[in-house]
């Protein structure tokens, strides 16, 4: 099988994407990717996922108990035979989705790698928890996708006296590589006043699921 007939076949497998209806079809997606300008190397797809694949990530991780109670609320997989069942066809949406765009919002020697991904984290916040400002470990190459579920946020990049925010609404997935993942901060604040606002409007806060997909460096 082409490549492309390999990748379907698992979508169609994992996700059942094949009837989908147009609209919502994440086999043929339209995928609409942001630069955003003032943070170098960090690309945005607010439509990323459809909802319904939203809820089958979300199903999945609720069969699998990864969260038993409020006290857990991080889940790590490191290595490829660790990641769950979905977490590879949805490497393969990310690269898919990101070549298809022009410029791509990952450099080409990072699209073209393999595995793209083997690393997992899965983040649950409650209202008003947050992540505090960091830039992730060197352990992790370049080339960062978090994808977004269930509530929206305000995540802010900070660098010396600047921060740019960017809304991360359910379903969306972020790109982070070169100075957006070296050189700038990310953090979200659910607390502090005036950080969680868009276009003037407070964010009504709930519980979200984040997905970080990183590649180990030395694996
Ligand atoms: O939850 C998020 O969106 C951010 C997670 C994050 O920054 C990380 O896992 O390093
Ligand atoms: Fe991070």
């Amino acid at each position: 099988m082409r490549d492309e007939e390999e990748e379907k076949a698992v979508l169609e497998q994992v996700f059942g994407c094949d009837s989908e209806s147009e609209s919502e079809s994440d086999c043929e997606r339209e995928w609409e990717w942001e630069s955003i300008e003032e943070v170098k190397g960090l690309w945005l797809c607010p439509n990323f996922l459809s909802t319904r694949r939203q809820s089958l990530i979300l199903s999945a991780i609720e069969d699998e108990k990864w969260f038993p109670n409020p006290s857990i609320n991080q889940a790590m997989r490191f290595g490829l035979q660790h990641l769950p069942s979905w977490a590879l066809p949805l490497a393969h949406t990310i690269r898919r989705s990101a070549q298809a765009h022009q410029p791509p919002p990952l450099p080409g020697h990072i699209l073209r790698r393999e595995p793209l991904f083997d690393q997992m984290i899965a983040n649950v916040y409650e209202a008003g928890e947050g992540i505090c400002p960091h830039v992730d470990l060197l352990r992790f190459h370049d080339g960062i996708a978090i994808l977004s579920l269930e509530s929206s946020c305000v995540m802010h990049f900070t660098s010396d006296a600047s921060s740019v925010p960017v809304l991360l609404t359910p379903g969306s997935l972020i790109l982070m590589s070169g100075e957006a993942r070296y050189l700038w901060k990310h953090q979200i604040n659910r607390t502090t006043p005036g950080f969680q606002i868009w276009k003037g409007q407070q964010l009504t806060q709930s519980k979200r699921t984040s997905i970080t997909l990183r590649k180990l460096q030395f694996q």
